[in-house]
């Protein structure tokens, strides 16, 4: 092994062959609340044996960048804590950006393992965006948390279409994790309006 792959290994988080892992990619510009409670029910309903924030180095849909990565992580890292939840800069180590490439680089680097994308009802609504977001669909099953006010706009989103033949009921979200992709699981939850924007907007964060 090369000294940069094996350097880079030694930074990323471990995972064991036939592991669950849902991966909650996010500016996390700052964490928030409801971060903390979609990532809790996520591990709950989905079957999965842990959770890994991807602390993205940049929204490439995003004009503005947030703030550093370091500084993200670490607050990040105080506000998720929990045994099975992992808070990364895996995009920053890959040198990756968009999450089909993401998607693309772990599923090399852990053979065995088993991926989830994890998101709010939001993102669902707009991920026909997303660069290559049909293969996205294709490779790894997608669970969605319901965010207030989008959850209309998701459940009839172009991407919720595509998806349609691969819908797994809200009451079998256990089956999610073990599932072949195309599938998509949308949960009702108790829904927490935080948003990063809003706390931004009153202070509570600078870039
Ligand atoms: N309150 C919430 N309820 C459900 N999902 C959420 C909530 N907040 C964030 N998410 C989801 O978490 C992931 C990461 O979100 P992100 O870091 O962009 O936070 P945000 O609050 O949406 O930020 P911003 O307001 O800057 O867009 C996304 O999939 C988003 O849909
Ligand atoms: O790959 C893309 O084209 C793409 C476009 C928009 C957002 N994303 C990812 O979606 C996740 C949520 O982004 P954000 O900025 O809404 O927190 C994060 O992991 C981003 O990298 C990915």
């Amino acid at each position: 092994m090369s000294s940069h792959r094996a350097l880079l290994r030694a930074d990323l988080p471990r995972a064991r062959r036939g592991m669950v892992i849902g991966l909650l990619g996010g500016s996390f510009d700052p964490a928030h609340q409801g971060h903390v409670d979609i990532t809790r029910a996520a591990l709950r309903r989905f079957g999965l044996d842990r959770i890994w924030w991807l602390v993205s180095p940049g929204n490439p849909l995003k004009t503005q960048g947030p703030a550093p990565l370091a500084r993200r992580l670490d607050q990040a890292a105080r506000i998720m804590r929990h045994p099975k939840v992992t808070i990364t800069g895996v995009e920053a180590l890959l040198g990756t950006r968009y999450t089909a490439d993401t998607l693309a680089a772990l599923r090399r680097l852990y053979p065995g393992v088993r991926f989830v994308w994890l998101m709010g009802s939001d993102n669902l609504a707009s991920f026909h965006k997303w660069e290559d977001w049909r293969s996205i669909a294709d490779t790894v099953p997608i669970g969605v948390l319901s965010r207030p006010g989008s959850q209309l706009s998701a459940r009839f989103s172009p991407a919720a279409r595509y998806m349609a033949g691969h819908r797994i009921a809200a009451e079998d979200s256990r089956l999610l994790g073990r599932a072949q992709a195309p599938a998509l699981c949308l949960t009702d939850l108790p829904l927490n309006p935080a948003s990063s924007t809003a706390i931004r907007a009153r202070g509570g964060w600078s870039r």
